[in-house]
């Protein structure tokens, strides 16, 4: 039976607990102090629920991050520099670039790997070997209700409570993005990591009060050819701001992790 550490336990992490493989054991779960009681209540004591690496006994086979930036900031290190791979759904974290060399120099002190995860879209495979080739363009458009958008910059940006029609309310590039809206557009770094590059790929963020989809839209432009991917995903009931798809490609990491063929 291979161990399994989750660093936060929300809305996603329930959902991934829900799907995991049998063959997957959860071991360890990391929260923050305030959080710790709420957890504790949550899992059997079997788990261990601790607030630092350092607290942990044992070596976990994966170790999946659901706990957002703040999480990858403090726990990505501690995990990557003891030689445990480490896969990350907050993948916006890298755009802060003095974390992401940190996070590189641990990896490279632990003999380890980060894993950075395809999250909410679809065709990240597809964009990274497009890369290999030479890129012209990217441009990340994401679509989401009101409701998605309630408590990020975008309440500074625009009034969610009266918006009428869809509407940009913000455009730059990915780095941009994913650090002004950590919540919501790690999406846009994940997508600029397998192409362009954070300050190369372009992101509008868009409101729509008419629909209760979290929607992506790719569009890229190579060597290749060119490809359009569309995506209108179901928001996870506990949290809007999260599509179900990005907590299945978590499920999914722990599917590769004790699957002897890996797709
Ligand atoms: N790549 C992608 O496609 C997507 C990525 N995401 C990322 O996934 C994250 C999780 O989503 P979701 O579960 O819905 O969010 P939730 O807000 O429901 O849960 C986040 C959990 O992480 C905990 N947490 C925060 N900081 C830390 C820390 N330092 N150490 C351990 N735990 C911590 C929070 O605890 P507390 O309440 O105590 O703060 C909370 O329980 C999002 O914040 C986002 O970064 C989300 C959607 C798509
Ligand atoms: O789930 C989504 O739609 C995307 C998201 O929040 C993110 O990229 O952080």
């Amino acid at each position: 039976m291979k161990q399994l550490m989750l660093i936060g336990f929300g809305a996603m992490a329930e959902e991934v607990l829900a799907h995991m493989p049998a063959e997957l054991v959860l071991r360890w779960v990391v929260v923050t102090e305030r959080s710790r009681n709420r957890v504790r209540a949550l899992l059997p004591p079997s788990v261990a629920v601790v607030t630092r690496i350092a607290e942990c006994t044992g070596k976990p086979d994966l170790v999946l991050e659901c706990a957002g930036q703040p999480g990858v900031r403090a726990h990505g290190v501690d995990v990557l520099a003891r030689g445990w791979d480490l896969a990350v759904i907050s993948v916006g974290a890298l755009a802060d670039a003095e974390l992401a060399d940190r996070l590189h120099a641990a990896a490279a002190t632990g003999r380890s790997r980060l894993h950075a995860l395809s999250g909410a879209v679809a065709g990240i495979d597809g964009l990274a070997a497009a890369r290999e080739g030479g890129l012209d363009e990217v441009l990340y458009t994401s679509r989401k209700s009101p409701a998605s958008w309630r408590g990020s910059a975008a309440e500074q940006m625009v009034c969610l409570d009266t918006i009428a029609e869809p509407y940009v309310f913000f455009r730059g590039s990915a780095r941009e993005a994913a650090l002004a809206f950590p919540a919501n557009a790690n999406v846009a770094a994940t997508i600029a990591l397998a192409g362009l590059g954070l300050d190369k790929t372009r992101v509008q963020l868009m409101v729509d009060p008419g629909i209760s989809t979290n929607q992506h839209r790719i569009h890229a432009s190579g060597r290749f050819g060119e490809m359009n991917i569309e995506l209108c995903g179901m928001p996870l009931e506990r949290n809007p701001k999260t599509s179900t798809l990005a907590a299945l490609s978590v499920v999914r990491a722990c599917r590769q992790a004790v699957s002897s063929v890996v797709i």
